[in-house]
């Protein structure tokens, strides 16, 4: 049954007139009001919710505890929990601001992205212009930067899990697939102990993660790169590769590798065999060439000594500001 609480009689809401009361410190589910699903997984479901003493906005993934111990993913729940802390306060990426549970649940409170995933952006103007695609491709890769810098590889990028907040600046989201990966020491890395190249993690555990069973995927696979598919060490490249493939959405409206068969579609993508339609922008598809290479340590990018130098300095972001992304009005979508 759906985690709801009794919406809050009167006596505790704050009206317009009685103060907002202080907040406890130690939450429960009766400190918010449950609205509705915005989210499920194999065992969590995302609610929209309202905390009742500051009436602010909050995403939270409520975790069933028999299913995750029943399935033995505690490891995985628990790494997830312990990867949002780490990237809690990083630009572009979904924020989690604290855990609490009950006898039966896990509750994560996140920041909530009023103006939902970027798919259906896309979708609702059918491909976006160049502009459009510069800036949003832009936050992408600064967030990647990011994230890579602090050695986490998300492995699940895709437009479904590009989030929109209210001023239409984009939140990466759902780190369920995310790994930790451990650079080599290479004294050629200037910035802030990145690892150099591309140092992959194969842990042994992705094999019982609900969202990759061995050759099968829940969910959709068109972003996932060669090497997850032939099993070789999955990098920060890896990440670059769904770059590729999300910016060639961005300008034609569909992503570059798709089959009604999964089958099909992986040997699409381990051959490589896409086309580009008339009419894509010359740039963009000169970048998405030098993205969606086979050679996870040939991508543009992939052998940076400062991530992502080689991706900026491209003709195709050639008046785009990268430092001031997060202060800049997005560009209208249309
Ligand atoms: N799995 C999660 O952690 C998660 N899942 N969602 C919703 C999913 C919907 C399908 N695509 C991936 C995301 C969220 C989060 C975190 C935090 C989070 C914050 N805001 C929203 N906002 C949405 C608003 C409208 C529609 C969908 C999501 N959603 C989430």
């Amino acid at each position: 049954t759906a985690v709801m609480t009794p919406t809050t009689n009167n006596s505790t809401s704050p009206s317009a007139t009685m103060p907002a009361t202080v907040p406890p410190t130690k939450r429960t589910p009766n400190d918010f009001i449950f609205g509705k699903v915005i989210g499920e997984g194999s065992f969590s479901t995302v609610y929209l919710t309202k905390d009742i003493h500051t009436q602010k906005e909050f995403a939270i993934k409520v975790c069933e505890k028999h299913y995750i111990i029943r399935e033995k993913k505690t490891e995985y729940v628990k790494r997830e929990k312990d990867i949002l802390f780490y990237l809690s306060n990083t630009p572009f990426i979904v924020r989690l601001y604290y855990t609490f549970q009950d006898a039966e649940r896990l509750y994560f409170v996140l920041s909530y992205a009023k103006n939902g995933e970027l798919l259906p952006h896309i979708n609702k103007v059918g491909s976006f212009d160049v502009e459009c695609t510069k800036f949003y491709s832009g936050e992408i890769l600064v967030a990647l930067e990011y994230l890579h810098n602090m050695n986490v590889i998300h492995r699940d990028l895709k437009p479904e899990n590009i989030l929109l907040d209210e001023n239409m600046h984009i939140m990466i989201t759902d780190f369920g697939s995310a790994k930790m990966f451990k650079p080599p020491i290479d004294r050629n890395r200037a910035r802030n102990g990145a690892g150099a190249g591309m140092n992959g993690c194969n842990d042994d555990d992705d094999d019982d993660e609900p969202r990759r069973r061995k050759n099968s995927f829940v969910g959709t696979a068109q972003y996932v790169s060669p090497e997850l598919l032939t099993d070789k060490p999955v990098t920060p490249s890896s990440d670059l590769w769904a770059f590729g493939c999300i910016i060639y959405q961005m300008i034609s409206g569909l992503p570059p590798f798709r089959s009604r068969s999964e089958y099909l579609m992986f040997q699409k993508i381990t051959k490589l065999e896409y086309e580009f339609p008339s009419g894509f922008c010359d740039k963009a598809r000169d970048l998405v060439e030098k993205l969606l290479v086979l050679d996870s340590e040939k991508r543009i990018g992939a052998k940076d000594s400062v991530r992502y130098t080689s991706i900026r300095s491209h003709p195709f972001y050639e008046d785009l500001d990268f430092d001031t992304l997060q202060q800049q009005t997005p560009p209208p979508i249309y």
